[in-house]
């Protein structure tokens, strides 16, 4: 059965610049439900960042409500909007923003700091999320040691280990080369389909849109067409 999951109504963002507001969203209107592989593309500027840091509850919306996981983020303390984010949505960034004095186990081992495990519940479950990722045995190097590839894995394993509902992946693939790419987004649907994990990502690349489900194109912050690809190229 199908289950919403995100819940986007009459989206609108403005932005002050200077004296004046920039529009960087225009009434917004989707859905998504739980289980789909899905992505928002269109040229720079057109607001694929803006609109996936309100699902993520990093930023909220001008008016309009977005509902994420029955949560409205606009009214969402900060507290508890910090709380949807460490416990229900994995992020996923260009940069994999490692912290480079700990190692690959202590960089997953992180996400899980603010929720109550007992060590040996943490070793369990990091261990667990570098194994999806194929890097158990790097476990004890650190950032500095490893490919940029493997730095991505790293932050794919980080995102994951707390079993998140929802994973936003904002140009994942942009720092590397086509075989990298292709292996992370592989590992990425084989999750989605294990665990049934809600991906949406934001993208430039042909190479993330051949694995999509979903492609939502967006075109000066409206969306300009929304397609379901029922032929899955890459499974
Ligand atoms: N904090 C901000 N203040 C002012 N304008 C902003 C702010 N954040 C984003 N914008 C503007 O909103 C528009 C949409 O930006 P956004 O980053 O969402 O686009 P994008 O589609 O993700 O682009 P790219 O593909 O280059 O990352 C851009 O014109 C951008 O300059």
């Amino acid at each position: 059965m199908k289950r919403n999951i995100i819940s986007l109504k009459h989206i609108t963002k403005r932005f002050k610049v200077g004296e004046g507001e920039f529009t960087a969203l225009k009434d917004i209107n989707l859905e998504f439900n739980k289980g789909e592989f899905a992505g928002f593309v269109g040229p720079s500027g057109s607001g694929k960042t803006t609109l996936l840091n309100i699902i993520g509850s990093l930023d909220s919306p001008t008016e309009g409500e977005a509902l994420v996981m029955n949560k409205d983020i606009a009214t969402l303390s900060h507290k508890a909007s910090a709380k949807l984010r460490n416990h229900h949505i994995g992020l996923i960034f260009q940069v994999y923003n490692l912290l480079p004095v700990y190692t690959v186990y202590e960089n997953v081992e992180f996400a899980l700091l603010l929720q109550n495990h007992t060590k040996a519940q943490r070793h369990k479950m990091v261990m667990e999320a570098l194994d999806w990722v194929g890097l158990t045995n790097l476990a004890n190097k650190k950032p500095d040691k490893i490919s940029g590839g493997e730095g991505q894995r790293v932050a794919i394993a980080r995102a994951m280990v707390k079993r998140p509902e929802l994973v936003i992946a904002d140009e994942p693939t942009a720092n590397l080369d086509a075989e990298n790419a292709h292996i992370i987004l592989k590992m990425m649907k084989k999750l989605n389909k294990e665990l049934n994990t809600t991906f949406l990502f934001s993208t430039h690349d042909e190479k993330v849109m051949k694995y999509l489900n979903r492609i939502v194109s967006l075109r000066d912050g409206a969306v300009e067409k929304d397609e379901i690809i029922v032929k899955e190229a890459y499974q």
